[in-house]
């Protein structure tokens, strides 16, 4: 049996493929140049509008007058090509696109290098640059390298302090930034069977840290449970069954809170580590850490007690803002001193709502903590919402453990 990518692409790894692209979507950042790329194409053909989408997200609500006349093009476009827009509030690209929007089987690209999230369901989802998505919008297709794929077995089942996110930063670390260069990272074994949607996600979202085209798990009983809250049938799917010419294992018992420091993703040690670190900002939110499950997570750590450092929360959309507040998770966060934005990517680039100063310290549950991301001298920890809310309560990163 194949790997999951050979299938979906329809030939062997090494192999050079033309394919339908089942769903295609972009943001506020690169529908702009996208669109730039198709007005220069100049046939004036937009293929299947029904499954391609504009989701305004990285600098929503527009910070200046620049962004926001930029914007309104991107309105008048999605109006004139009839695609399916998704306007300031609605969340980041990644996570909307998971609400029902993604299947397993299909052949997904956006235009953003996470795009790898939505092969949590079972998809060959990846990211491309703006001026391919021009020519997906033109064509309704593109070609794809067949990426050979790395194994990574899961075994035994997340406990206490660990999430999904330290199991990210595990990979990545083990794998480092470029030991995946253009593969597809499979992740499989009872582990992975036991992992939540939210878990999938977080962890596929990653796989382009270590150079990956794409992260995938295999579609089984709880993608099909989590589709048919969409009202969407979808079966499981039957799991390689060979081995990988590349392979790790990590066993979910052995997994600690981590964190990576800056300012490289792969440069990862246990929270106990770096106990006591003082940080000036907390922020929780992104395609990574940013859903419903990290928002309770994170609730359930600071409920009753009050933050000790600046919090930013960013739900990562509408529905998981509406999901903390019909669950009280939201007032929690906001009884314990966080400020609270709209959903989109909020600071994660370092654009607006929380960009650091010269020297400033952020524990973050975003996915990227290079040099200068949220801003200039600014030095990101990525770590996972519990230790965001330990690290919160105190001022100084803190392992959640101590809060069980
Ligand atoms: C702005 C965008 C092109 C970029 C990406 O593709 O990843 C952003 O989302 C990021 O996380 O750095
Ligand atoms: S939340 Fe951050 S990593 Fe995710 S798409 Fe937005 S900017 Fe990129």
């Amino acid at each position: 049996m194949s790997t999951l990518s050979e299938r979906i692409l329809g030939a062997g790894a090494g192999a050079y493929v033309d394919r339908t692209v089942d769903r295609a979507y972009v943001h506020d950042g690169t529908g702009l140049l996208a669109r730039a790329a198709w007005t220069e194409i100049g046939s004036g053909v937009f293929t299947d509008p029904d499954r391609r989408y504009l989701i305004f997200d990285h600098i929503v609500p527009a910070n200046t007058s620049t962004t926001a006349d930029l914007q309104q093009e991107m309105r008048e476009f999605a109006a004139m090509t009839g695609m399916h827009f998704f306007e300031v509030g609605a969340g980041v690209c990644h996570q909307v696109m998971a609400e029902g929007r993604a299947l397993p089987g299909e052949v997904i690209v956006g235009a953003d290098s996470h795009s790898c999230t939505l092969g949590a369901f079972g998809a060959f989802a990846t990211g491309v640059g703006a001026t391919d998505m021009a020519g997906i919008w033109a064509t309704g297709g593109t070609w794809f390298r067949v990426p050979e794929t790395t194994g990574i077995f899961l075994e035994g089942t997340l406990s206490g302090a660990a999430s999904a996110k330290d199991v990210a930063l595990a990979y990545v670390g083990a794998l480092g930034m470029d030991g995946a260069t253009y593969r597809a990272l499979e992740f499989v074994g009872d582990g992975a069977a036991s992992l939540s949607m939210a878990d999938r996600l977080t962890l596929c979202n990653m796989a382009v840290e270590t150079g990956a085209k794409a992260g995938i798990f295999y579609a089984d009983r709880t993608t099909r449970d989590y589709l048919a809250g969409f009202g969407i049938a979808a079966e499981p799917q039957v799991p390689h069954a060979g081995g990988y010419p590349d392979e790790i294992a990590i066993d979910l018992e052995d997994v600690v809170p981590l964190l990576a420091l800056p300012p490289r993703v792969d440069t990862v040690c246990p929270v106990a580590e770096k106990e006591g670190l003082p940080v000036d900002q907390v922020f929780l939110g992104t395609c990574t850490g940013g859903r419903y499950e990290d928002l309770a997570a994170f609730a359930a750590l600071v409920r009753g007690k009050q933050v000790a450092v600046r919090t930013v929360v960013v739900p990562a959309s509408r529905a998981v803002l509406m999901q903390a507040v019909s669950t009280g998770v939201l007032a929690d966060l906001v009884a314990a001193g966080c400020a609270v934005a709209t959903p989109g990517c909020g600071p994660c680039l370092g654009a607006h709502m929380g960009v650091l100063g010269e020297g400033e310290v952020c524990l973050s549950t975003a996915n990227r903590n290079f040099k200068n991301r949220m801003g200039v001298g600014g030095e990101i920890y990525l770590a996972s919402p519990m230790t965001a809310a330990a690290t919160a309560l105190v001022g100084a990163i803190t392992s959640p453990e101590e809060f069980l």
